[in-house]
């Protein structure tokens, strides 16, 4: 049996060493420096074949906004790999499970985690709960509906590093499924802090828009690849970062964005589902949407600290059983809540709603309604109405969205 414990400080370069190769990146080992200001070797987990590291799991601290506005701590998972030489013998199982069973053991009452592939994390009851989507623009087409009020101008980058992170603060919590940055993401962010192994990046434009008052409503970051093909145009800009304080500031981005002369395409990825960018078009069909898929996973571990801590789209009461094979969110609960508040407690009443706890990560933040995973049999209903009054109830007044890749 392969030991399973956290590493110790000499052992952090072996840890991104082995980190990198699981990720089927070569150069990883001279990352660990850089690496080392973002981890908490409290619950940096590895699994060792003799002294190598040979399977790793890393989570930090961070707070989840859920529909209506409140947070909860949250404790979030990355770097999750074995070596290619020692999968499919349950060592990430293992390390997964561990990592819950701390994580819980610290009270903190769900895990999020962006999953590289769709199957691996349903069995430890991770449910996808967010998507994004990417937006291609053609910018000789599309014309926006309104002239924007205010103003946009180029800044450097250190001027967009101190516009950004207000301005994300605002969009993370209003925005359910989005999760704290820290000081270091925000350097990661804008190359001011660089893992080696990722090369430099990519020359970027930095822009401020501003309202006719002066205030700042909202930032964006951009690269461009000049192209030309017959003496035309043809490159893309491609959109990194947009945060806006409202309509307003979309606006007046996205028409600095597609004002570029001499770019074809405007490609911007990770968008919300209900975007508004189509409805600031003449022609809403001229934003094609592409790449919809989930993104942020979450776990519930605490049914009441997270269900009693959203709000619910409609006033309601619903008896819920929750399956969990490992425990944890495993129970009957009373669920009363509305747009206002809620209360979650354990019952003994007979449930309406029997639900695995990989699906309640589904419904958790409003991302897919529990009508669609009741139709695939994820959801039974044992009074007649129940799954329609969830659904009401579950429903988010916007998309969840998580902007943050962890
Ligand atoms: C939050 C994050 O960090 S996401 C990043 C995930 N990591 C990667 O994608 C890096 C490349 N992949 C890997 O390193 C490994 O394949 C891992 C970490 C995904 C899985 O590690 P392993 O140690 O092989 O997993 P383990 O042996 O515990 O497998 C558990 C089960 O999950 C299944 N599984 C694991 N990975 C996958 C996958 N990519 N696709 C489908 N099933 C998978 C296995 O088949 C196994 O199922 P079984 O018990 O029914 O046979």
């Amino acid at each position: 049996m392969h030991e399973l414990r956290t590493i110790t400080e000499d052992e952090v370069g072996a840890f991104w060493t082995a980190m990198a190769t699981g990720f089927l990146n070569p150069n990883g080992s001279g990352d660990a420096e850089v690496r080392r200001p973002g981890m908490h070797l409290d619950r940096t987990f590895a699994a060792f074949d003799g002294a190598r590291i040979v399977a790793t799991l890393r989570s930090f601290p961070t707070e989840l906004t859920l529909p209506g506005g409140a947070t909860v701590p949250a404790s979030a998972v990355t770097a999750v790999t074995t070596t290619a030489t020692h999968r499919r013998r349950g060592l990430a199982s293992r390390l997964v499970r561990h990592d819950l069973a701390a994580s819980v053991e610290r009270g903190e009452p769900v895990s999020v985690l962006i999953a590289a592939e769709w199957p691996i994390y349903g069995r430890f009851g991770y449910g996808a709960a967010t998507e994004h989507q990417t937006w291609t623009v053609d910018r000789k087409l599309a014309r926006l509906r309104d002239r924007p009020q205010g103003t946009v101008e180029f800044v450097d980058r250190d001027t967009a590093r101190a516009t950004l992170p207000p301005l994300f603060e605002r969009h993370r919590l209003r925005s359910p499924g989005e999760i704290t940055r820290t000081d270091r993401y925000w350097d990661l962010d804008h190359g001011i802090v660089r893992i080696p192994s990722w090369g430099d990046p990519k020359p970027a434009f930095h822009v401020v828009a501003r309202d006719p008052a002066g205030e700042v409503v909202g930032a964006a970051r951009y690269t461009v690849e000049n192209k030309w093909t017959d003496r035309q145009p043809v490159g893309t800009v491609e959109l990194q970062t947009m945060y806006t304080t409202g309509p307003r500031g979309d606006l007046l981005l996205w028409d600095h964005l597609l004002s570029l002369d001499l770019a074809r395409t405007v490609q911007a990825g990770d968008r919300p589902v209900d975007d508004t960018l189509p409805w600031l078009l003449l022609d809403a069909r001229h934003a094609r949407a592409s790449e919809r898929f989930d993104a942020l996973w979450a776990r519930v571990c605490d049914v009441p600290a997270v269900l009693g801590a959203r709000t619910y789209g409609v006033p309601g009461t619903l008896i819920l059983e929750v399956v969990d094979p490992a425990g944890y969110a495993e129970g009957r609960f009373a669920l009363d809540g509305g747009p206002f508040g809620a209360t979650c407690t354990p019952t003994t009443e007979s449930a309406d709603l029997t639900i695995g706890v990989s699906a309640l990560g589904s419904i958790l933040l409003g991302g897919y309604p529990v009508r669609t995973l009741a139709a695939a049999g994820l959801v039974d209903e044992h009074s007649a109405g129940a799954v329609a009054r969830a659904t009401r109830m579950f429903a988010a007044d916007r998309a969840p969205w998580c902007t943050t890749w962890f």
